[in-house]
């Protein structure tokens, strides 16, 4: 399984040798994450090597360094691998600077994080499973970050790299307490009731937000608020409230009928979701109000949902994708801050991950 791809030329000015990176997913987001390293890897002295690329199928590794854009060809175009795939681990080697960009929506490679981070390490995550789940991963993440010395970056977990997880740390850190946090967090759900009519069917917006890469892979984590559920956690904990996932109460936009089916039947059953939409479309539009996914923590009791916002409402602006975050603390009460942009989409989300992956190369001047 181990296939030579012509190296990367790279003169490091530097004299430590390169950071070795595995990239894990080669979809919307991974796809991206390579392009943005192929542009980066002609600039000289980026001080990285992707030695490992890797989907749910094969793999390719090469110590020497490989080709980002035709490595991920090459993975993509490669048959099923016959028996399992090697260790991530393995092929990052045992000593140096070593960091997985995990750029997948798998569970299993979630529970992995921590024994990563553990072995000292480097991970670089778009997926939410790892933080954004039960608060054991969540304490068991930290802990070993904290321990190994190794950096979890996560900025594109949430908000798509906007800086929403980061400037919440750093309140904390200058000793604020976080008093309330509501916000716009799904990008493919903000884009959705930003385009949504009331007119055309429901699902056919659906569909186009998918294939703009702005759902997860399946669209139901989505419309159910998991994903939301997910991002709301992530940033409670940040903010010192430690939830667990039932603390938060979820308002589901699936039908029971459209959540019992096998991924690959969802597409042909999307128009279950029609009707409801259109009706909740009249009623906001009656009351002057527009529709919004909203997430709301306040103190220690989170709940994410549908709501009718009048159009004068913070939360009800922005366009496209856009994420919107209203953060209370001591030093923002009555008037919270407010961070806004683009929250979904793979060229913002691998820029995020990118930009994780440098600051660890850089060093821990640069992790702010
Ligand atoms: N799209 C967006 O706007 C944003 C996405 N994210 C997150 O980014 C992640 C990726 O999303 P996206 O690129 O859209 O998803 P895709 O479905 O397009 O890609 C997922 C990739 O992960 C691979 N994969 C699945 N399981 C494994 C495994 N066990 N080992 C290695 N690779 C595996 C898949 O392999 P295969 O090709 O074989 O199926 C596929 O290449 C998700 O966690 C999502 O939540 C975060 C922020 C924004
Ligand atoms: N599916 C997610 C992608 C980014 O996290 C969303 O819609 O926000």
């Amino acid at each position: 399984m181990n296939v030579a791809v012509q190296a990367v030329p790279r003169t490091s000015s530097a004299a430590a040798p390169p950071a070795r990176l595995a990239l894990l997913g080669t979809g919307n987001v991974g796809g991206e994450v390579l392009a943005r390293l192929e542009q980066l890897g002609r600039v000289p002295g980026g001080g990285w090597s992707l030695v490992h690329v890797r989907n749910s199928r094969a793999c390719i590794s090469d110590r020497a360094g490989l080709r980002p854009t035709d490595a991920g060809e090459r993975v993509r175009g490669q048959a099923i691998a016959a028996g399992a795939l090697p260790e991530v681990p393995e092929a990052l080697g045992h000593d140096g600077l070593r960091i997985i960009i995990d750029a997948t929506a798998s569970d299993a490679i979630a529970a992995r994080h921590a024994e990563w981070l553990a072995a000292g390490i480097h991970v670089v995550t778009a997926c939410k499973l790892g933080q954004g789940t039960s608060l054991e991963r969540w304490r068991s993440i930290r802990a070993a970050a904290d321990r190994g010395g190794a950096v979890y970056g996560d900025a594109a977990t949430v908000g798509a790299g906007l800086p929403l997880i980061r400037s919440i740390r750093e309140l904390v850190a200058g000793g604020d307490r976080i008093l309330g946090i509501a916000g716009v967090l799904s990008g493919s759900l903000a884009w959705l009731f930003n385009h949504y009519d009331g007119l055309r069917p429901f699902s056919g917006f659906v569909r186009q937000a998918r294939h703009a890469g702005y759902t997860e892979p399946d669209p139901r984590e989505d419309l159910s608020g998991e994903d939301v559920r997910r991002k709301i956690l992530i940033l409670a904990r940040s903010a010192g409230h430690e939830l667990e996932e039932h603390d938060v109460r979820v308002e589901s936009l699936v039908p029971q009928a459209l959540a019992r089916l096998a991924q690959g039947e969802v597409d042909a059953s999307l128009a279950m979701l029609d009707g409801d939409m259109r009706a909740r479309f009249a009623d906001a539009r009656k009351s002057g109000c527009s529709l919004r996914f909203v997430a709301r923590l306040d103190q220690s009791c989170a709940r994410v949902g549908l709501e009718a916002l009048a159009a004068d409402d913070p939360l009800a602006a922005g366009a496209g994708t856009d994420n919107r975050l209203a953060i209370e603390a001591d030093r923002y009460r009555g008037q919270p801050l407010v961070i806004q942009g683009p929250g979904a989409g793979a060229a913002v989300t691998a820029a995020a991950l990118v930009d994780d992956m440098l600051r660890i190369i850089r060093g821990p001047a640069s992790h702010h």
